[in-house]
């Protein structure tokens, strides 16, 4: 507990002077919270002894008074500066989770980890958040108590102390227990709500498909599964500390009994006065219940510290190095973009070996070749989405680690086949290709992109809020919206990845319209799949089992034997390339 405690203090940051003054009022608070017992100890023994005065009960009263209106108080400083120092601090963790997930390499959002964040950010965060503060303080509290208590019975007589005190003693090593077997569970627990979370993103995400192929049963029943596992997993958490919890339950109605008997006892024999012995029974029922209640709170540390270790879990990924300090320059005699024997692998398997090539400023390069080849790999190294393992690549002579993240980004578009709109306005979909843009310039682009007269055909013009992943627009408008927002960011070097599936041939012809007006002036790393396009490439690289199997431009290609020329004229009618041109 203690170091769970401190695990938390140290999570806090500079939040955690807040908690230890939360701690400290709680502390305060719950010294007071026993002194009417303490008070009315000595009005018992006054009378008892027949020494009490008219000024006495005055200064009890008004002590009891001033305890009370204290304890208020300091419950008041307590309670506020845990909201505070629990939901702010929550509050920046968040924060800092956002600008830590931005930091990641792509391939850890690809691994089947966006479970894992969402349950983190919402699930395991609002944990902490909600338990954390209230529960600390209040375990704080309960100790403080429980040792002033003891303090207490054994000065007044120390076998009644030392009897209580075994008590607390034995229950503590039942707790160790129940904190063990809580430990243990409250992992599974945790894992189980992610679980769900994943099965919840899975169902939603790919409801147009499970609809299609009409699997709504069948895949709800998955999901009504989980539900079920996550239900019996929390119960089996609970049925298996609550048999120690009721342990501790006798252990104490035991001891309550001991410590009354022992008391009456010793008053019998003339070794406690009659006072004494009533002011050690109202001790003792003070003295087990909030241990009780703190051994019981003790279990939702325990998923507490679940929570932390997933947290931290998230925290401890690899980033992606951002310590470069190099500018790209605006010119250079270097070409544009270099790939130097670059070599690659995802996790164990290597899947590109030793590419080099380069791409002229303006100049374009298609990727060709069969799927699974490594184009998009190749693509994907560029604005560092994972790092090489081997080789360099380099922009106008600068390696790409070397440079700033920022810049590097700053130069390079990218449109894909998959394309994702905010939950927000077009305008503002459109305006984070370039923030600082101007109203003016945000049409431009949107006309460059052929999306401007659909854009004001729709009721709120370009206030339109989209739906999220942009599923009120058509895939066309969609990809065309995308590439406004390229056009808008006006960075030097494109890489674009040709749409395989066809469009409506009025979409069609759009969006080539959008691409020719987003590529003018610009050099292009191109994942081509139209003739058209590869005709026009400076350089053609053919990407076959991670190698490049040819290179050249059309004409010089078509002249030899190779995968391409088997490809334009054995497989072009087929789903290898497109004839489009
Ligand atoms: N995120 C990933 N994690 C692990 N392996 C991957 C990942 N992405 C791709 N691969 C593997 O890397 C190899 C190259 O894939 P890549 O997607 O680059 O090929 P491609 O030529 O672009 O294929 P396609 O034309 O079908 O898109 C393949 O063996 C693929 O299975």
């Amino acid at each position: 507990m203690i170091r769970l405690i401190s695990r938390i203090l140290n999570f806090s940051g500079k939040y955690k002077t807040r908690i230890i003054g939360a701690l400290a009022f709680s502390f305060l608070k719950s010294i007071l919270m026993k002194s009417p017992i303490g008070l009315a100890f000595f009005a018992l023994s006054a009378f008892y002894n027949k020494t009490a005065t008219d000024e006495m009960c005055l200064y009890i009263g008004i002590a009891i008074i001033v305890s009370l209106i204290l304890q208020v108080i300091f419950q008041h400083f307590d309670n506020k500066l845990q909201a505070s120092a629990g939901f702010m601090f929550m509050a920046e963790k968040r924060m800092e989770l956002g600008a830590f997930l931005r930091k990641l390499p792509m391939g850890y959002f690809t691994k089947g980890n966006i479970g894992k964040i969402s349950s983190v950010l919402s699930t395991d965060m609002a944990f902490v958040e909600e338990n954390c503060m209230m529960v600390i303080a209040d375990l704080v509290g309960y100790i403080f108590a429980e040792a002033i208590l003891l303090i207490f019975m054994l000065m007044f007589n120390i076998w009644l102390g030392l009897l209580a005190i075994c008590f607390v003693v034995i229950s503590f090593f039942i707790w160790k227990k129940l904190e063990k077997a809580a430990l243990k569970d409250s992992h599974n627990r945790q894992e189980q709500s992610e679980n769900l979370t994943e099965s919840v993103l899975d169902f939603t995400e790919g409801i147009g498909i499970i609809k299609t192929y009409n699997l709504l049963g069948e895949k709800s029943k998955e999901l009504s599964d989980d539900f079920i596992k996550t239900c019996k997993t929390a119960l089996e958490f609970e049925d298996n500390y609550v048999v120690y919890q009721r342990l501790i339950g006798i252990l104490f109605g035991l001891g309550t009994g001991a410590v009354v008997g022992l008391a009456m006892f010793l008053n019998f024999n003339s070794v406690i006065t009659a006072t004494a012995a009533v002011g050690m029974m109202l001790f003792v029922f003070d003295l087990f219940a909030p241990i009780k209640t703190l051994y019981a709170q003790s279990a939702r540390l325990t998923i507490m510290d679940s929570c932390l270790n997933r947290i931290e879990e998230v925290f401890s990924e690899a980033m992606l190095a951002d310590n470069g300090t190099d500018i790209i320059p605006d010119a250079s005699r270097s070409a544009e973009v270099e790939f130097k024997n670059v070599s690659f692998a995802y996790d164990e398997k290597e899947v590109l070996h030793n590419i080099s090539f380069d791409l002229k400023r303006n100049g374009m390069v298609a990727l060709v070749g069969p799927s699974g080849g490594g184009k998009s790999t190749i693509a994907s190294l560029l604005p560092r989405f994972w790092d090489v393992e081997s080789g360099q690549i380099m922009i106008r002579g600068k390696d790409i680690k070397k440079v700033k993240l920022a810049d590097l980004m700053d130069h390079i578009s990218m449109v894909f086949q998959r394309v994702y709109l905010f939950q927000d306005t077009i305008y503002n979909n459109i305006s984070m290709g370039r923030p600082n843009a101007t109203e003016q310039e945000v049409i431009e682009a949107a006309k460059k992109a052929r999306c401007y007269d659909f854009i004001m055909a729709l009721p709120e013009g370009f206030n339109t809020v989209v739906g999220e992943g942009g599923e009120t627009l058509s895939g066309g408008e969609k990809q065309r919206i995308s590439i406004a927002r390229c056009i808008l960011k006006d960075a030097p070097i494109v890489i674009l990845d040709e749409a395989t599936a066809s469009v409506d041939a009025d979409n069609e012809s759009y969006i080539q319209q959008a691409i020719s007006e987003l590529c003018k002036g610009k050099t292009l790393l191109v994942i081509a799949h139209r003739l058209g396009t590869i005709r026009n490439a400076d350089k053609i690289l053919v990407i076959a089992e991670g190698k490049i199997a040819q290179q050249g431009t059309h004409d010089e290609l078509m002249e030899k034997d190779g995968i391409y020329k088997d490809f334009v004229t054995v497989r072009q009618s087929s789903k290898g390339w497109s004839r489009r041109a």
